[in-house]
Parts: C-alpha cells; structure tokens; sequence
C-alpha cells in the first residue's frame, strides 16, 4: 500500500460561483462586487486542500456536458490525478453569495440524474482508483438517481482492503453509511441534528450526538462546528479545538478543508484535529472556497480545550 495517497470521491460535483455583494436584500437587484468561479464537491475541495499542501490526491468525478468540460479544465490548475466518469447529464453550478461580513447565502442546484449503469460505472471507478490508498473519502449529495445506499455500499466493497474511509454526507446517505462502520465522519452541526433528529444546543449535545452515531457504527465522529471550531470523538476520546479567524471572507468549503487538514495529520487524535482546525480557520480567511497554502495555515492559534466546558452554548454556525 502507497500511504500518501488520498482518493477523494465527489458523486455530485459542482461548478461554485462565489458572488460577492452588499447587504442581501431579498427581491433587491444586487451588483457585485468580486465572482470567483472554482471546481466544487465536497470530495474535490479536500482534494483541492491535499494537493495545495503538497500531499497526493486523487479525485473520482463523474462529469458530464458542457460544465463538465469546464469542470476539468478548472482542474487542470491543480495538481491532483483525475479520474473522470463519463456522464450524459451536466455537473451542475452551485451560487455562494458573501456579504461583507462573511454571511454565506448558498443556492445548491440537485444535479443531473445519473442512470444506473453510470452509477455503477462510478462505483466501480471508486474501487479501481482505490487500491493504493491510505484514505477514501467520500463526501457531499448524491445526485438524483442514485440509492441512498450508494456510499455505504462503496464503504463495503472497501472492507477488504487496506483503506479507512472518511464520509461527509448528509440524511439518510449518512445515515445509511453510518451503519456501514467507516472509520470516520464530519458532519457540521445540521448534519449531525439531521443524523440524530434531536437539535443540539451545547458541546455536551454535540458529544451525546458524536457517541450516538458511534454506538450505530462510525468507528470516529469530526464534527464541524463553524466558529465554535471542532469536536473529535473516536475510541480513543472526546476533545474540543477552536481557531480564531482575523478577518472571515467566505466559510465555503471550510468543513472540507478541515477534513483535509485533519487527514494530512494522521487522520485520529489531538494533533489531527489540531491539523484539520487550523485549515479550516484558514480557509475562512480566503475568498470563495480558495483552499490554504502552508504559509496560510496558522496552527499555533488552535486552542484545545484541556477540560471540555460541556454547557457551553453553541453560537451558530459561523
Ligand atoms: N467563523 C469561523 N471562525 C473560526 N473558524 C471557523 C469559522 N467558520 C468555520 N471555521 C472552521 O472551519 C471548520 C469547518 O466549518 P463548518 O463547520 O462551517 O464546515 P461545513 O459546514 O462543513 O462547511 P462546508 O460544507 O462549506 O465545507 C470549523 O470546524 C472551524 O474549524
Ligand atoms: O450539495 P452538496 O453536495 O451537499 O454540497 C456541495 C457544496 O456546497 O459543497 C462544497 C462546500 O463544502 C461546495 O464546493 C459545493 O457547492
């Protein structure tokens, strides 16, 4: 097995277009201020993150149509090894609009159906671009036509081989691949409210919830907290870490480049989720969902709580 390298899996891909504007009015007519157009899914932004630290990635993408060829050529500017599924429907665009205090309005199109036997062809892909992995994560929606079951099939079909699985999914994909027991889930506070249909107000709820989706089979829970920063628990613990952003320009793709960061790190313990802290923060502090470089990335901010204030109140998202 190749350690170093990490295939990341993005079923319904996306072309994002970050529109900075003014305060939002809703029916208002709004003129930007800055458009950023990048390649998007959640498994291509960790991959985004991997290779702009240096670190080896592989993306499985099913791409079709005319934004599908843009999707690739968008790629093009990172170093990261592409493996394209053909697909007839086109990857769909997703509309990120910023206010000037970093508040996110997100309008996430469904995608194109993809039909079965293109499905299959993506699963399989997975399982072919797999055997030298270290990580296989498997992250964001499932298109229309695709099983629910689909991410926790591929987590199956994985079993056998030497490879840990990350998941960052949402309902009942989630749910369904929960049971498959991956090594490792990052839900974001939603997700992981939606998970256990219970709203979580403290860290303490956030920790009942993690040990919840354990007890059904996630061998480890990430949690992304938004500003509240990140909850780690796998077998081993339970730690709380938060970073502070100077200046917040856009939380998109932040979960992804914790996520990222978190893998870069060893992908278990203190130290990972001080990795995938500190990347997350960081992407915050850049515009659209621009993935960190090393010279970004500030570590030594992380603060880990050494007792974990279990009341503490969530201030929301970001
Ligand atoms: N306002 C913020 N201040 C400090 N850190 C932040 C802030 N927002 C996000 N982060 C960092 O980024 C991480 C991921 O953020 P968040 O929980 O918003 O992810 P997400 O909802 O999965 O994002 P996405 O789906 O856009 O990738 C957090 O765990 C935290 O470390
Ligand atoms: O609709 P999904 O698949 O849940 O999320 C897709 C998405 O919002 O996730 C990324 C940020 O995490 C963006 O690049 C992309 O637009």
């Amino acid at each position: 097995m190749n350690a170093s390298v990490f295939v990341t899996v993005t079923a319904n891909p996306s072309i994002d277009r970050t529109v900075e504007v003014g305060a939002l009015v809703r029916g208002g007519l709004h003129r930007a201020t800055a458009v950023h157009v990048q390649p998007g899914g959640k498994g291509i932004n960790v991959a985004r993150a991997l290779v702009c630290n240096g670190i080896k990635a592989r993306a499985v993408v099913p791409a079709g149509g005319a934004e599908g060829e843009q999707l690739i050529s968008l790629l093009s500017d990172y170093s990261i090894e592409v493996v394209r599924v053909a697909a007839l429907g086109p990857v769909r665009m997703n509309v990120s609009v910023i206010e000037p205090d970093a508040t996110v309005t997100k309008l996430n199109e469904p995608g194109a159906r993809l039909t079965a036997a293109e499905a299959k062809a993506l699963a399989d892909a997975v399982i072919n671009a797999s055997h030298d992995a270290s990580w296989v994560v498997l992250a964001g929606s499932l298109p229309p036509g695709v099983s629910p079951d689909f991410y926790a099939e591929l987590i199956h079909r994985l079993a056998n081989d030497d490879v840990h699985v990350a998941v960052d999914t949402s309902g009942p994909a989630l749910r369904a691949a929960v049971s498959a027991g991956p090594a490792l889930i990052k839900p974001n506070h939603h997700e992981l409210e939606e998970a256990v249909q219970s709203p979580l107000s403290t860290v303490d709820d956030v920790i009942s919830a993690a040990q919840q989706l354990r007890n059904l089979g996630a061998q480890a829970v990430l949690a992304s907290l938004g500003r509240d920063g990140a909850v780690l628990v796998d077998s081993e613990g339970v730690w709380h870490a938060e970073a502070p952003v100077v200046l917040a320009r856009s939380s998109v793709g932040a979960g992804d480049s914790m996520l990222a960061g978190f893998l870069a790190a060893g992908g278990k313990g203190k130290q990972a989720l001080v990795s995938g802290v500190a990347w997350g923060a960081a992407a915050v502090s850049l515009p659209g969902s621009t993935m960190p470089r090393p010279d970004d990335l500030r570590p030594h901010l992380v603060e880990v709580h050494p007792r974990i204030t279990t009341g503490r109140e969530l201030r929301g998202d970001n």
